[in-house]
């Protein structure tokens, strides 16, 4: 796992073997040890230097370690050996140093950096901190500000940032290996006490308190309950503040209060789990190993609306050839307006020209003939999304993909109109599509495996998470957000107030209530949808009474507010108040209050106390139980596919790992003991009823998330 070598007669060359990220594993650790005891001890060895294999340096330590009992030679006496050795240490920084890849290289007395290479401590983003002395190293060495900027947010740095900031000593074109063996021996016989970093002092402003006390306020403010970023600024204050040995005890004592706590479990479940819904796979046997994408070098978007316009952004950015269709001059003309402007902004924020000469604009569909993939974007109405695919059936060259970017009409209705329904797919962005990292891969009863490969190597390409989803109505996400909805309406009926579920909400840690999220959206946009669903507006059945609709309870506050005039945050009021129309700062509205109140009289509710725990467990319980449903429907490859489009696309926070997760944490005898009390409280709504599935895990004890697959009925998948 760590491969010795002596070169140019007197370099000890220990090379970390532990594809593909050169992870320290306990056996890597081991071969470290061993590799550094024979170097220094070696008279013939003068210098030694650390490498990967591979172009890679080192990913960091093993996480799927993390999980397990703790064996091996731990990090910290490792890298203390090295930097504490008389022989002088030179890491070799290809690929990545991450992590204890970092802090191993940091015990290291030099770093020599290939300039491709990416150095960062991401611990954080784990739920954990650099607890191989990252917290007491790094600030010693580029200073207070710039290590609690890198180690609070885990970013990752190039090799040339890394050398502005005092990371790395040189950066080279060429291999770091050699440049580094050479090194090695020129710096023979020279001081080794300057380049330990735990002998120096932390290089200290003057304002060190108010720097520390800044940082500490803004993780509070963006972690948002999240523990570990506090923890990084407690640890990097002890790199300060006490003494290098004193400081690593501070370290180490935050590392195991973070380490076994369910934020780290959740983190590092999240990491994973990305990775997972990347490998797909379908009933028939076909998966991301087996199936091969099409090429896509151009691509068009029919469609410059808000989604059109951000999907077209996305492809530019990611290289590709862009045709934009619009049917109508004016349009077209706003459209292009509005495109290059955002991606002249993000280009001037990257320093970097706008590909603006990737584009082409047309109202004329025949245009089309030459590109690979079309992504329909065009309004939410399945009559003209029908017309469109009629046309781009007979337009487009045969083998084009035909992508819909619908919220959640039927893609097999679409690919009926096609001559080739083999070849059309669903990809949901959400807004801002060039922005939101979520796309959501819908498989349509007749999309063939090479086409979803194609979808999936294209989000891959886009920088998205793509989850592979089947074709139910709403999909996956927001198939899970109406009960979510639902009860946020209803515990406004019952005595809550927008502001008192919202803030429960962000308490648990959404960046936004679900309130101010619809008030951003538009609260239009869902009122549209119920209209055409019957259940507002004039298709509404008459026997209906007001607050019962299609055998189930319904709340009409949603309708009575857009009635209003009442839009959300372009109209200046929704569900909150906004300084003007399009404000973002939203304040609770006494008009909200006393049409709650009117409506509580009208309909003879006695408004009761509502707490954040009634409010959490029926929206998110509600949410919860549509994603066993998800599950036991076949809409979905696994729990992982629908937390990450919950983490990626619907602000869930990360560090409680996705809606499955949550309840795998929280105890799913729980989430069903709630469910059946609220269901009981609220007989008449449907969403409250517990599904098979959680029933079915709860009598087999409640197996681990990863083994919740064997409890679906079989044959259960649709995709
Ligand atoms: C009770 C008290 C106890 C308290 C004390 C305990 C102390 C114990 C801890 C000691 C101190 C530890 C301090 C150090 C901590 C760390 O280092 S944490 C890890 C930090 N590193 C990272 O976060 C890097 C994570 N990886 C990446 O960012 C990327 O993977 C990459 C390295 C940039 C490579 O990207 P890419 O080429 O796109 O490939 P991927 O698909 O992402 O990865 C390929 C496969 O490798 C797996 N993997 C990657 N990194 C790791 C890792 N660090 N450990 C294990 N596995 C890793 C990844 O999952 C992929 O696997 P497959 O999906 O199976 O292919």
């Amino acid at each position: 796992m760590a491969r010795y070598a002596q070169v140019q007669g007197s370099v000890a060359l220990i090379t970390l073997t532990n594809p593909p990220v050169n992870a320290l594993s306990a056996a890597v650790r081991l071969g470290i040890t061993e590799a550094v005891t024979r170097a220094l001890r070696d008279p013939k060895v003068k210098s030694v230097v650390i490498c990967g294999e591979n172009g890679v340096f080192c990913g960091g330590a093993d996480i799927r370690e993390f999980a397990k009992p703790m064996t091996g030679p731990p990090l910290v006496p490792m890298i203390s050996a090295i930097e504490e050795g008389d022989k002088p240490v030179v890491a070799a920084i290809e690929g990545v140093a991450f992590g204890g890849g970092l802090e191993l290289a940091l015990g290291c007395h030099y770093r020599i950096a290939h300039s491709k290479a990416r150095v960062g401590l991401p611990e954080v983003t784990l739920g954990l901190l650099p607890a191989a002395g990252g917290t007491q190293r790094l600030p010693r060495l580029i200073g207070l500000a710039p290590a609690l900027e890198l180690i609070t947010t885990g970013r990752h740095v190039t090799a040339q940032e890394a050398l502005k900031l005092g990371i790395v000593d040189k950066v080279t074109d060429q291999s770091a290996q050699d440049l580094a063996i050479q090194f090695a021996q020129e710096v023979i016989g020279q001081p080794l006490l300057p380049r330990k970093l735990s002998t120096q002092l932390t290089p200290c402003p003057p304002d060190v308190d108010t720097i520390l006390d800044e940082a500490m306020a803004r993780v509070k403010q963006r972690a948002r309950g999240a523990m570990a970023p506090v923890a990084c600024v407690q640890a990097v204050r002890a790199a300060v503040n006490l003494p290098y040995q004193a400081g690593m005890q501070k370290e180490q004592e935050l590392m195991a209060f973070l380490f076994r706590s369910s934020q780290a479990r959740a983190l590092q479940y999240c990491f994973f789990a990305q990775r997972a819904v990347g490998k797909w796979s379908l009933s028939s046997g076909a998966h991301s190993g087996n199936s091969k994408p099409r090429p896509v070098t151009k691509a068009a978007v029919i469609g410059l609306g808000t989604m059109g316009r951000g999907i077209t952004v996305a492809l530019v950015k990611a290289g590709l050839s862009v045709v934009a269709v619009e049917t109508n001059k004016k349009q077209l003309e706003m459209g292009k307006q509005m495109v290059s402007a955002m991606l002249k902004h993000d280009a001037q924020k990257m320093n970097a020209v706008p590909r603006l000469d990737l584009l082409h604009y047309t109202t004329d569909l025949s245009e089309l003939k030459n590109t690979d993939l079309i992504i329909e974007a065009v309004f939410e109405d399945m009559a003209l999304k029908k017309e469109v695919f009629k046309k781009l059936s007979s337009v487009c060259k045969p083998d084009a993909v035909l992508c819909t970017n619908t919220s959640g009409l039927d893609v097999d209705e679409l690919a009926s109109v096609t001559k080739r329904p083999e070849l059309v797919v669903g990809m949901h962005f959400f807004a801002p599509a060039h922005v939101m990292k979520l796309l959501e891969v819908v498989r349509g009863s007749r999309s063939s495996p090479e086409v979803m490969a194609t979808a999936m190597h294209l989000g891959k390409r886009l920088g998205k998470v793509s989850v592979v989803v089947g074709n139910c109505s709403g999909f996956v996400g927001n198939r899970m957000l109406r009960p979510y909805l639902d009860q946020a309406n209803f515990l406004l009926e019952e005595g809550a107030t927008p502001e008192l579920v919202d803030g429960a909400l962000e308490e648990f840690g959404f960046p936004m209530g679900v309130f101010k999220v619809s008030d951003l959206s538009g609260l239009d946009v869902g009122w549209r949808i119920r209209k055409e669903a019957g259940l507002t507006g004039p298709n509404v059945d008459p026997k209906d009474p007001l607050r019962r609709r299609q055998g189930r309870r319904y709340s009409p506050l949603p309708d009575l507010v857009c009635e209003q005039g009442r839009l959300g945050q372009k109209s200046g009021r929704g569900w909150y108040l906004y300084d003007k129309p399009g404000g973002r700062v939203a304040t609770p509205d006494p008009d909200i209050h006393k049409l709650l109140e009117d409506y509580r009289v009208r309909h003879g509710i006695r408004p009761r106390q509502i707490g954040s725990q009634e409010v959490l467990e029926r929206c998110l319980f509600a949410l919860i139980n549509e994603g066993f449903r998800v599950l036991e429907d076949g809409m979905a490859m696994g729990p992982e596919g629908i937390d990450m489009i919950y983490v990626f696309g619907y602000g869930w926070p990360r560090h409680r790992g996705g809606p499955m997760f949550y309840a795998a944490m929280v105890g799913l005898p729980r989430v069903l003991e709630r469910l059946e009390y609220y269901q009981q409280v609220h007989p008449d709504v449907p969403h409250l009823q517990p599904s098979s599935l959680l029933r079915r895990l709860v009598v087999n004890g409640s197996p681990p998330l990863d083994k919740w697959r064997d409890f679906l009925q079989r044959p259960h998948s649709q995709l």
